[in-house]
């Protein structure tokens, strides 16, 4: 996995193992020491391919939020337990989805969420066609900070990127301090997507992914005649859908 600053990832650390405590790299809030320069501009081991339309998603929010996880519950099906291992800078990961029969290519940046990476950060928005903001449903300042980072996105991001708000982290009932009612006011107030995700068990993760993939796709090969793709709706559809399958 490449690294802006280095070589060896988080994602590919000893946390793979929910139960594992990891070894001296992975201790607490201490970033890994990376050795190799790559950027995730230029990907090294994917060449062009024709046949797939690749769209880029940029993971944002607080550290400790969730974004790794989020990428690997999505990429990988696995949950990053063990120790918290903050990322340095940006990493990231492809994945190939399917929407409507043609294959979207997902290049998605997992950014560091720690103040002193903003700088790095910032120079990545304005290549990002969606952005996945996250908050952690059990940290306070995580959900306010929220609209810091939304004033950022706006200041740095294209104007037309496509940005979702998920609260992370929906299975901790037990320590939750922020409603999914305060997530939907939020959303609703910047006119954004909403839903509640969990790293750990997998819920509405791949449905997020999945339906800014559709919300790109539609964008890139509208026809003209051709309705707009509505993304709250099919959101609220997939969600309906997947709750009376007791999937959620
Ligand atoms: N219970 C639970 N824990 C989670 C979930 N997602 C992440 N965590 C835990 O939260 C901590 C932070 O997760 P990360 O994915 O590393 O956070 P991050 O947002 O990438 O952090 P930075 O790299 O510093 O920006 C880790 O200890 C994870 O195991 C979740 O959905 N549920």
């Amino acid at each position: 996995v490449a690294g802006l600053h280095g070589g060896r990832s988080k994602f590919a650390g000893s946390r793979a193992s929910s139960s594992s405590s990891s070894s001296s790299s992975s201790s607490s809030s201490s970033p890994h020491q990376f050795t190799a320069v790559s950027d995730p501009r230029c990907p090294p081991e994917d060449p062009p391919c024709p046949e797939k339309t690749l769209k880029t998603v940029m993971l944002l929010g607080d550290s400790a939020v969730g974004k790794t996880c989020v990428l690997v519950r999505f990429k990988d099906g696995a949950f990053l337990g063990g120790n918290f291992i903050a990322t340095v800078g940006i990493d990231f990961r492809n994945k190939v989805v399917t929407v409507d029969n043609m294959k979207v290519k997902l290049q998605i940046w997992d950014t560091a969420g720690q103040e002193r990476f903003r700088s790095v950060t910032h120079a990545y928005y304005r290549d990002a066609q969606a952005l996945l903001l996250l908050y952690d449903i059990t940290r306070k300042s995580s959900f306010d900070n929220i609209r810091a980072w939304l004033t950022e996105i706006h200041e740095y991001a294209q104007k037309d990127v496509v940005i979702m708000l998920l609260g992370n982290k929906s299975d901790m009932a037990a320590e939750r301090v922020i409603r999914p009612e305060e997530g939907e006011k939020l959303a609703k107030e910047y006119g954004v997507p909403f839903m509640e995700t969990s790293a750990k068990t997998g819920a509405n993760v791949e449905l997020a992914f999945l339906a800014i993939a559709k919300e790109l796709k539609h964008r890139a090969a509208r026809q003209p005649c051709e309705p707009k793709f509505q993304i709250h709706d099919y959101i609220e559809s997939q969600k309906q859908k997947s709750a009376c399958c007791g999937l959620l």
